[in-house]
């Protein structure tokens, strides 16, 4: 296990602006610089594993490489249990090849068709990697329901159709801090702090 220090260096290895909006939040005190993989022109490799973790590696590991920094990768979904976990991690394209989150939303819902089982959760696992080709991984999960029609203008892909446990909010209804405090990405980046970061 090896450990960042708190005024280091850390590429955020993620193309999604959603995503690296709610880092850069939940980052702010812990003294890190964060620099975005947009921002030192890194390229996006293909996500080629069938699980989280594997698929966060890839992107932390191709991020840590091209820029000698550690960097944390996110790879993340929406995991509907009356589709046996799907869109999991195609949850970025299940609305096809441009991403359209509108598309996968309505996709979701009708592949659910009258199912009753509404139960669905959000897994992010984070990968941190060192440009030595180590790596360490944690995993946050949020569990909750599936709502339709989709409700709310915040945050980001499926967030629209999910309640999340204890709420009657769509994660979209709420302000961000709310939701990062009960996140699958605010859990997992709990832990990376703890975990992670040198006291
Ligand atoms: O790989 P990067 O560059 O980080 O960006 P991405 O959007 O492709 O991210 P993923 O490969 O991890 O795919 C995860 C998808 O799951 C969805 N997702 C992840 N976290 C979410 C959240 O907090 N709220 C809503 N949808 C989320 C969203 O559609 C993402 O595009
Ligand atoms: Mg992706």
């Amino acid at each position: 296990m090896r450990y960042l220090s708190p005024n280091s260096k850390l590429v955020l290895a993620s193309h999604n602006a959603g995503k690296l909006r709610e880092f850069s939040t939940l980052l702010a005190e812990s003294g890190i610089t964060v620099l975005s993989a947009g921002e030192l022109d890194l390229p996006e490799p293909e996500e080629t594993e069938d699980s989280f973790a594997g698929n966060a590696a890839i992107k932390a590991l191709a991020a840590a490489k091209a820029s000698g920094l550690p960097a944390l990768a996110d790879d993340s979904g929406f995991c509907v249990s009356a589709l046996d976990g799907k869109p999991g991690v195609y949850s970025a394209r299940w609305g096809g090849p441009s991403k359209d989150m509108t598309l996968a939303m309505e996709r979701v819902h009708r592949e659910m068709g009258d199912n009753p089982d509404h139960r669905a959760f959000f897994v992010a696992a984070l990968c941190l990697a060192w440009p030595d080709g180590e790596t360490q991984t944690v995993q946050g999960e949020c569990h909750g329901t599936v709502v339709w029609p989709p409700r709310g203008t915040q945050g980001h892909g499926y967030d629209p159709m999910f309640v999340p446990e204890g709420e009657t909010r769509t994660f979209a209804e709420m302000p961000e801090s709310d939701k990062n405090a009960i996140s699958h990405r605010g859990r997992a980046l709990e832990l990376f702090l703890k975990r992670f970061i040198e006291k």
